[in-house]
Parts: C-alpha cells; structure tokens; sequence
C-alpha cells in the first residue's frame, strides 16, 4: 500500500554524528516520501512509553540514560511496504557484527545499543509510535510528483 507509514527515529550518536542527511538521502533515494520530521531532547516519560516492551531488560536504564543523552529526529516516512523495507535498510539482528554492509548499522555502528536508528517493526507498533511521537497537525499529507515512476 502506498500510504502505509512508518516512524524512525535517528538516536542521539546519528545526530552527534552528523549523518542526518546520509540517512534520509538513502531512504529519499528508495522512492519513499517523509510526511513529518523534528529535532528534539526526547523526556524520560516519553521514552520509557516508547521501550515499555524493554522496561524489564537489564539494559533499560542504560538505553534510557543513551537515549536521553542529546537531540534525536523523529521522523514519519511513507510509501509501499515501508516499514518492512526501512527495517531491512536499517539492518535488523541485534549482533553488529552480522548485519549485512550496506545497511545503515553495518555501514555506521560498531554497536548494540549505539545503533544510530530505530525503524518501527509492523504496522501496528508503526501506527502506536507514530501516535506517541507525533500529533496529527504535524503529519503532512501530500502526493510526490513522481510516485507512477516508483510504484507501479
Ligand atoms: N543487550 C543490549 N544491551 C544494550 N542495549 C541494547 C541491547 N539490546 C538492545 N539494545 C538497545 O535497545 C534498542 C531497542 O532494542 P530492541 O530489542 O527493540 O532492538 P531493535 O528492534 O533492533 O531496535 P529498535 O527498537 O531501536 O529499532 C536497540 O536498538 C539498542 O539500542
């Protein structure tokens, strides 16, 4: 489906590290369009909605404290099977080491928890953080010029 829509989030290291723009070049490249995007210090309440499936991982505090440690871009990207494609463009499997060159982790992060990026993993979490992320005033509705050239 052309509309479907999904949330990513580039982390405190990908903003740090000023690949920002490497990021959304790839994903513009693909054909996709990005319908919302802003830059801000995410609170502790919001990220710990955002991780409650991870509140009772050792690792919570830790990802809390990284997450809270600058500004992110949160952004709503939109187009066919996106949020399948960007979770295979951002390189899924937690081991560094395994990811496949040319995603986004293999190509920028060495590790497990500065992995740079976050890419909602179905329609339904897509559609949870979308709504906790974002109010729909924020979200643009609007038709690229060259969608018949990428969709058939
Ligand atoms: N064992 C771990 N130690 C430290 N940090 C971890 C560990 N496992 C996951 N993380 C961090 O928590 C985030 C969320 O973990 P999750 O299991 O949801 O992984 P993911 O689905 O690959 O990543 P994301 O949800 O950010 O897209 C990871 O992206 C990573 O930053």
């Amino acid at each position: 489906m052309e509309k479907e829509q999904t949330f990513v989030l580039i982390k405190p290291d990908g903003v740090q590290r000023r690949i920002i723009g490497r990021i959304i070049q790839r994903f513009e490249d693909k054909g996709f369009s990005m319908v919302a995007m802003k830059m801000l210090i995410p609170n502790q309440e919001l990220l710990q909605k955002h991780y409650e499936e991870l509140m009772f991982k050792p690792f919570f505090p830790c990802l809390i404290c990284y997450m809270l440690s600058g500004p992110v871009i949160a952004m709503i990207w939109q187009g066919k099977d996106v949020v399948r494609q960007i979770r295979s463009m951002l390189g899924e499997g937690r081991n560094p080491v395994e990811q496949k060159p040319g995603t986004i982790r293999a190509d920028y992060a060495l590790e497990l928890q500065r992995n740079l990026i976050h890419g909602s993993d179905s329609c339904e979490s897509a559609q949870k953080e979308i709504n906790l992320w974002f109010n729909q005033k924020e979200i643009v509705d609007w038709k690229p010029s060259d969608l018949n050239w990428v969709c058939e």
